[in-house]
């Protein structure tokens, strides 16, 4: 990044409460354009209200700007053509086949009561065929298993040819490789159409492989951030998951084996 590109995501003090109950307090984040950033952290951290947050699914005040423009001053049709967010446990509409589903990542493109045109069809067909979903298309959603359904989730969020990804637990239901596949593929992306993701995971070992940056969030705060070998480390992940972890290194990142106490 130049000194005069702004940053994709630039987030500064946000607070978030919800229900009377704190969950971020003074959030600091900057993610670069073209930068892979994820948040890790126990569960109930605050990883997903993070997102919500950074995708203006929650009110942030003026703490979000997303490449220089405060999400506040986005309107919906317009946020939908910067950020793109693919939530744990999404809504399955009922009835709706996987082609309809992937098409409403369209709906920026298309013109209030307009109709979806050749483009937006051959989006579709090409993300549907990069995800190996083509022989899904006129299934229904609801009939799919978690990981198809958790594909064609992902392929609803790159339809919408947003540039920045958010991705909460983006491999959560898949298999080891159907979750290479998916994360290879953003990472391919990425490299080839400059985009930027910021993601939450769980598997610790997989989130150092991908990520430029970890950041680690324990009780709505940030407590460690950095590249990969910083911040998964034995000590960080003993005090904060109060877990028994070795870390080792590996080609791609530190790899964390956890180890049964005793
Ligand atoms: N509407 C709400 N009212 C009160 N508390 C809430 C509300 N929504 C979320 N929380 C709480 O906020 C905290 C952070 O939740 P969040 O889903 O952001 O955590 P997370 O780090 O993504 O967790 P996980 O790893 O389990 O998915 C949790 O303690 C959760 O119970």
């Amino acid at each position: 990044m130049t000194g005069r590109e702004p940053a994709a995501v630039e987030v500064r003090g946000l607070h978030v409460t919800l229900d009377r109950v704190p969950i971020l307090t003074g959030v600091d984040l900057t993610v670069a354009a073209g930068e892979w950033v994820t948040v890790i952290g126990p569960n109930g951290a605050g990883k997903s209200t993070l997102l919500r947050a950074v995708g203006g699914l929650l009110p942030a005040g003026a703490a979000v700007t997303l490449f220089g423009t405060p999400i506040r001053a986005l309107k919906p049709r317009q946020r939908a053509r910067v950020v793109a967010t693919v939530a744990q446990s999404p809504a399955v509409p009922a009835g709706m086949s996987v082609l309809d589903y992937v098409l409403l990542g369209r709906t920026p493109y298309i013109a209030p009561l307009g109709r979806e045109s050749a483009a937006d069809l051959a989006a579709v067909h090409d993300v549907l065929a990069r995800l190996d979903l083509g022989a899904f298309h006129g299934r229904e959603l609801a009939t799919l298993s978690g990981g198809e359904r958790q594909r064609v989730f992902l392929a609803r969020a790159l339809a919408q040819g947003a540039t920045l990804l958010l991705l909460d637990e983006p491999t959560s239901a898949l298999d080891i490789g159907h979750q290479q596949e998916v994360l290879e593929l953003v990472d391919q992306l990425r490299r080839e159409h400059g985009l930027t993701v910021l993601a939450t995971m769980h598997d610790l070992s997989i989130a150092g492989e991908y990520a430029d940056r970890l950041v680690l969030l324990d009780a709505g705060r940030v407590v460690a951030a950095g590249p990969p070998a910083e911040v998964l480390t034995e000590e960080l992940l003993a005090r904060h998951y109060r877990a028994n972890v070795r870390v080792v290194p590996g080609e791609h990142g530190p790899l964390v084996v956890p180890v049964r106490r005793g």
